[in-house]
């Protein structure tokens, strides 16, 4: 098994010991960590996810973006693990997809929509001190930031996770690109722009 293969089970693992008031208690905090993000209070286009299971929720966050007018993308899951993007509509506006998802039910904006994004809150399993993300192993937004990186959109990268997601260091491949901040309920943390190779 890759290193990358055991170190999402591992967390996965440890996510399944979190009970759901865990989960929900987490989310309140983590809503309004993410609330008090500069990125965020100045956005005016939000792509996010809808939490499932034991992920950090998004609930509260999505409610609250709308709330104030955000334009919110969420990812609908393609055959080839491709992202398609439908606006949030509110909660009666989701419906249950494959893999355990839930996703919005409007019209399909096509996977180039997530270019207007000024912020791009990602899933996770981790990060590390350099900003390199640890995702499920579905490559969904590997494409994601590649397809922003050949836009030349620079939207602020924000992963979503539990205080003990922030590893010292996540195996790193070619093709992985780090995020610039993490919102966990302890607080937001920055990572620093990388440097000229
Ligand atoms: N909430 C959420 N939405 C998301 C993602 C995510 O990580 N979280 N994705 C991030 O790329 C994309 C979907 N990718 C996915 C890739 C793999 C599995 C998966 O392995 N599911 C398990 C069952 C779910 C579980 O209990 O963990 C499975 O199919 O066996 C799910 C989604 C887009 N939407
Ligand atoms: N730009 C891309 N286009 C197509 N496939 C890609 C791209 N980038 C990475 N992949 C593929 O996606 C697979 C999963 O990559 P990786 O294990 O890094 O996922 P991850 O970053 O943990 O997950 P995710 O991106 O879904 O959050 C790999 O097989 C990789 O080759």
């Amino acid at each position: 098994m890759s290193r990358k293969a055991l170190l999402r089970r591992e967390l996965l693992a440890a996510r399944r010991l979190l009970t759901s008031e865990d989960v929900r208690d987490a989310a309140a905090v983590l809503s309004a960590v993410a609330s008090d993000l500069p990125e965020l209070a100045s956005a005016r286009t939000v792509a996010a996810y809808v939490s499932v299971g034991r992920e950090p929720g998004t609930h509260v966050l999505l409610d609250a973006l709308r709330a104030r007018g955000v334009r919110v993308l969420l990812p609908v899951l393609l055959p080839d693990n491709d992202l398609d993007w439908a606006a949030y509509e509110g909660p009666e506006h989701l419906a249950p997809a494959g893999r355990g998802l839930l996703e919005p039910v409007g019209v399909r904006l096509g996977p180039e929509a997530v270019v207007a994004a000024d912020v791009v809150l990602l899933p996770g399993l981790a990060v590390d001190r350099r900003g390199m993300r640890l995702g499920r192993g579905g490559g969904s937004y590997d494409r994601v930031l590649a397809r922003l990186a050949a836009a030349g959109a620079h939207p602020a990268l924000v992963v979503l996770l539990y205080d003990d997601e922030v590893v010292a260091q996540v195996p790193e491949e070619p093709h992985d690109h780090p995020v610039d901040a993490a919102v966990t309920p302890a607080g937001a943390r920055h990572f620093a722009p990388r440097g000229p190779a």
